[in-house]
């Protein structure tokens, strides 16, 4: 479903990066773990459609994501592929619902209030649709985010140390969030991390 092949990236002023192939299968939940500095960054960026390595593939469901214009990889990406990111990227002139509508018309999609209403329901945001990401808690933020990354029922939710700034209890409850969600998303999961407290949860582990 989604598979990595040959790829390898070089830094302008660092390190060149190998990483070993690696396929992950639809809906299996996988950990990509690695020390710090390991380039575990740099992959997640490479799988994610946002940095172009130096040599070989990524595929997702039979395309090859640099072979794709930079018009058609934008659009595939905003349709196929929800990131999670450390800081939550979303636009704080426009409310909660608005964020969501906003990632469904970037990916060429129409409006579906009713997907949105379902998925902040689903995270414990609804009473929070019309409030502004400035009104929102750590917590809300985060699954914001998370219901960004997975309002156009993308083929893959890829996430990068979701919990390296929570605690025992927020981390374990994020962790149940994605991985519940990608199941009900029939999405693949991946989540790089470093932290030792997710390594209990995933049983399929790439190690950089
Ligand atoms: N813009 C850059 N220019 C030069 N070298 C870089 C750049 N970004 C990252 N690197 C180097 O590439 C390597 C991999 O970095 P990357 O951020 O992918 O690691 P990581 O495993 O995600 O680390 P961490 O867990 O600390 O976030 C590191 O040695 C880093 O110093």
């Amino acid at each position: 479903m989604i598979s990595i092949q040959g790829l390898t990236y070089r830094y302008k002023q660092g390190p060149t990066l190998q990483f070993a192939d690696w396929h992950l299968k639809q809906q299996e939940q996988w950990l990509l773990l690695g020390a710090s500095g390991s380039g575990k960054s740099t992959l997640i960026n490479i799988m994610s459609g946002l940095l172009r390595p130096e040599s070989g593939r990524v595929e997702i469901s039979g395309t090859s994501l640099y072979g794709l214009s930079a018009r058609e990889l934008d659009r595939f990406r905003g349709r196929h592929i929800g990131i999670v990111f450390q800081r939550p990227h979303l636009v704080r002139s426009l409310r909660v619902a608005e964020n969501l509508e906003l990632a469904q018309s970037m990916a060429g999609l129409r409006s579906d209030r009713k997907r949105i209403d379902l998925l902040l329901g689903e995270l414990g945001l609804s009473e929070k649709s019309d409030r502004y990401p400035d009104e929102l808690s750590q917590g809300q933020l985060q699954r914001l985010s998370v219901a960004r990354a997975l309002v156009n029922k993308p083929l893959v939710l890829i996430a990068d140390e979701p919990t390296s700034s929570l605690d025992d209890q927020n981390a374990e409850s994020v962790i149940a969030l994605l991985r519940e969600q990608a199941a009900a998303n029939e999405a693949t999961l991946l989540i790089a991390t470093h932290d030792k407290r997710v390594r209990d949860h995933l049983n399929n582990e790439y190690i950089l």
